[in-house]
């Protein structure tokens, strides 16, 4: 197996990294793209895979090729690639909003899955959705979802189009996570602990609440009035919330996530 990854940023190389650690290929046979000359020079130095600065006709030869660039940096890399793009081949996309059809006209190439990852990813925990093209065979769809699955958890998509919410979703989702915690860590400063006190009390919290969610046979209504004495502390903090409109607010921005992964595509 011989893999091409072209961008090989966040998430281009928490995919490598996966890919090496489950031994789903050599670092031989990993191709790494990368047009920043700062992170090709910390990839060649981590000795990552064989890094490469451009694209050439070194990719005629993978059996994969993966597009992890910004979606703005496409077309050019549409540009070079496909011309060197061999049948057979299967081309994985992670990017955010380009859809399939605009992928498969921009390289005069049938075989494209698009996949929309996380960065916990980077840790074997990440969570992705993907999508194939018709032209896709089973046994390339087997071989993406096997790569897939050495970065977390795979699902597979019949509806292309419910990728952008995936995106919205679960693709931004740890930024969410990550704000919500700062923000709890920020209120716990402000109350007088020291930051290291509050990211304490805070990450405990949620590593504990976590863990008690997805134990517990509760609903997630019932696991909030569990915490929510009557006339009590948490009430007041709900209410609040309900006031303010977190919840809706919350809803609002995943929806804007959404809205720009379609923008994306244009
Ligand atoms: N980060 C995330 O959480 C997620 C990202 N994605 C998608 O993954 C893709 C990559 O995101 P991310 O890893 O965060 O981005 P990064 O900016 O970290 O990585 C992209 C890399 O590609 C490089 N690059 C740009 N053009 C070329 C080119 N022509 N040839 C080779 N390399 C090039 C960039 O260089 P330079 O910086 O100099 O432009 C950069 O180093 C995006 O399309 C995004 O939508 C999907 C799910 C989650
Ligand atoms: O912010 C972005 O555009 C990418 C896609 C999902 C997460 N990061």
């Amino acid at each position: 197996m011989k893999i091409a990854i072209i961008g090989c940023g966040n998430m281009g190389m928490a995919f490598a990294n996966s890919f090496i650690q489950y031994n789903l290929v050599k670092k031989e046979d990993l191709l790494l793209i990368e047009k920043n000359k700062e992170r090709g020079d910390i990839l060649q130095e981590q000795k990552a895979g064989v890094v490469v600065d451009t694209i050439s006709e070194k990719i005629s030869s993978v059996n994969l090729v993966i597009l992890s660039v910004k979606p703005q940096d496409y077309p050019s890399v549409s540009d070079e690639l496909k011309q060197y793009l061999r049948p057979g081949q299967l081309v994985l996309s992670i990017m955010a909003g380009i859809p399939i059809k605009k992928i498969q006209e921009s390289l005069s190439y049938p075989l494209i899955i698009r996949a929309m990852p996380n960065t916990p990813a980077l840790l074997g925990m990440g969570m992705t959705a993907f999508a194939s093209a018709p032209e896709v065979g089973l046994s390339d769809i087997r071989l993406a979802e096997n790569l897939i699955n050495s970065t977390g958890r795979a699902v597979f998509l019949e509806e292309e189009s419910l990728l952008d919410a995936v995106t919205g979703l679960s693709g931004s989702g740890p930024a969410y996570f990550f704000y919500l915690i700062k923000n709890m860590i920020d209120a716990g400063i402000a109350m007088g602990f020291d930051p290291s006190m509050s990211a304490l009390l805070v990450k405990q919290t949620m590593l504990g609440s976590y863990h008690l969610m997805q134990t517990s046979d509760k609903s997630l209504d019932e696991l909030i009035q569990a915490v929510a004495s009557k006339g009590g502390t948490t009430e007041a903090a709900l209410k609040t919330f309900g006031e303010k409109e977190v919840g809706q607010g919350l809803q609002k921005g995943i929806f804007a996530a959404r809205d720009r992964a379609v923008e994306l595509a244009k």
